[in-house]
Formats: structure tokens, sequence, C-alpha cells
């Protein structure tokens, strides 16, 4: 995939998050993998609408989000460097959406979910498995968050939940990151009011 095919894609789908009011008010940020070796990343270019961008409105980044073609990318660009980098993911999202920022400000030390049928679509057992999502400082040293991602890391948990900011979910291609996250949120929306 080339950067223009990117962008085409990563405008649709901001455009799809914002309408869902994940992405308000110019928040979150998507990305997708361009090249493995070395790990390059189509991102979102920062400050703009989400829900108005175009296919240039992208910018490609190495895996410590420093920007290798014009442009100005996600203020976050480095976390998902990091992320694409330790789990092997396709593409990461990062949506401004309450519930799991909720969660985290209820359960700081990771939020556990079990036995609920959602959880396939996170890609886990509905009944056998116990799933703890990791809650992280926020922090605007995006080194610092990378490092907290990594220390929490585990491959059959695709998710991160930044204190007091947002979610990250990651997948092997945006459709793959959305449907979890679409399930995740649905999970943590369900913990929080049952
Ligand atoms: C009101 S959004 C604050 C910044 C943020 O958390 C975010 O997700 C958007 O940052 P970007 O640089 O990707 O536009
Ligand atoms: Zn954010």
């Amino acid at each position: 995939m080339n950067l223009l095919e990117a962008g085409v894609l990563l405008a649709a789908e901001s455009a799809r998050y914002t309408a869902m009011g994940w992405m308000r008010g110019t928040s979150g940020n998507l990305s997708v993998r361009l090249g493995d070796d070395p790990l390059r990343l189509a991102v979102t270019a920062s400050g703009l609408d989400k829900g108005e961008l175009t296919a240039s409105d992208v910018v490609e980044i190495d895996a410590f989000g420093n920007a290798m073609s014009p442009g100005v990318p996600s203020a976050e660009a480095g976390l998902h460097g990091r992320i694409a980098a330790v789990s092997g993911a396709g593409a990461v999202i990062h949506v401004h959406v309450l519930a799991p920022v909720l969660a985290g400000e209820r359960w700081p030390d990771g939020v556990v979910l079990r036995d609920l049928e959602m959880l396939k679509g996170f890609g886990r057992q509905a009944h056998d498995d116990t799933v703890t999502i990791p809650v992280v400082p926020n922090s605007q040293d995006m080194a610092v968050l990378g490092d907290a991602f990594e220390a929490g890391f585990r491959a059959d948990t695709p998710a991160l939940i930044v204190a007091r900011h947002g979610l990250y979910v990651w997948g092997a291609d945006l459709h793959q990151a959305r449907h979890r996250a679409e399930c995740l949120e649905w999970l943590l929306r369900f913990i929080l009011e049952a």
C-alpha cells in the first residue's frame, strides 16, 4: 500500500469514527502499516477535524513517530509506531470515546472483563478467558507512554486505555481494529452500567 492509498482508507475510517462521536473536536488518530523493514506507517495529520480529512492529510512516519514525508504527523505518532513495532499490528486506532476513560478512572490497575459473549469480537473466548485491559497514566511524552504500553503488553490483548485520555486498539487491518474497538466499547459500557 502506498501513502495515497493509505490516505484514502484513513480518511474514510476517520469520517466513520467522527460520525460515531468517537473523534470529537479534532481528537483521535489512526495509522496503517506501509512497510516492515524498516517499519513505516501512514498516520493521520495533527490537529485536523478528523471528519473532514482528505487522502493527502496523512504523513509517513518511522517506528519512533518521526515524519518521513511532508506534513505534521499526529502528536501521538510515536505511540502508534511503538504499538505497531511491538505488536506487529497492521493498523492502530486511537479514539476519544468515553467508556474506556470512565473505566480507566474506576479501575486504574486494569479493567477486567469475563463471561461476556462480546469478548469473541475481541478475539477471545466468551466463557473461558478473563481479559484485563491495561490502563496507563497519560503523558505528553510518547516514549513514556510507549514504555508503559510495552511493560503491560500481551499479544492476546490488543487494546490500551490511556487514563483521562482515550483508547488505543490495534489489529491486522483497519477493519479488524474497528471491530475490536466496537466490541470493547460495548463491553466497557456494560461493566460500567451493570
Ligand atoms: C482535542 S484532541 C487533543 C490531542 C489528542 O489527544 C488527539 O488524539 C489528537 O491529536 P492529533 O495530533 O492526532 O490531532
Ligand atoms: Zn488522543
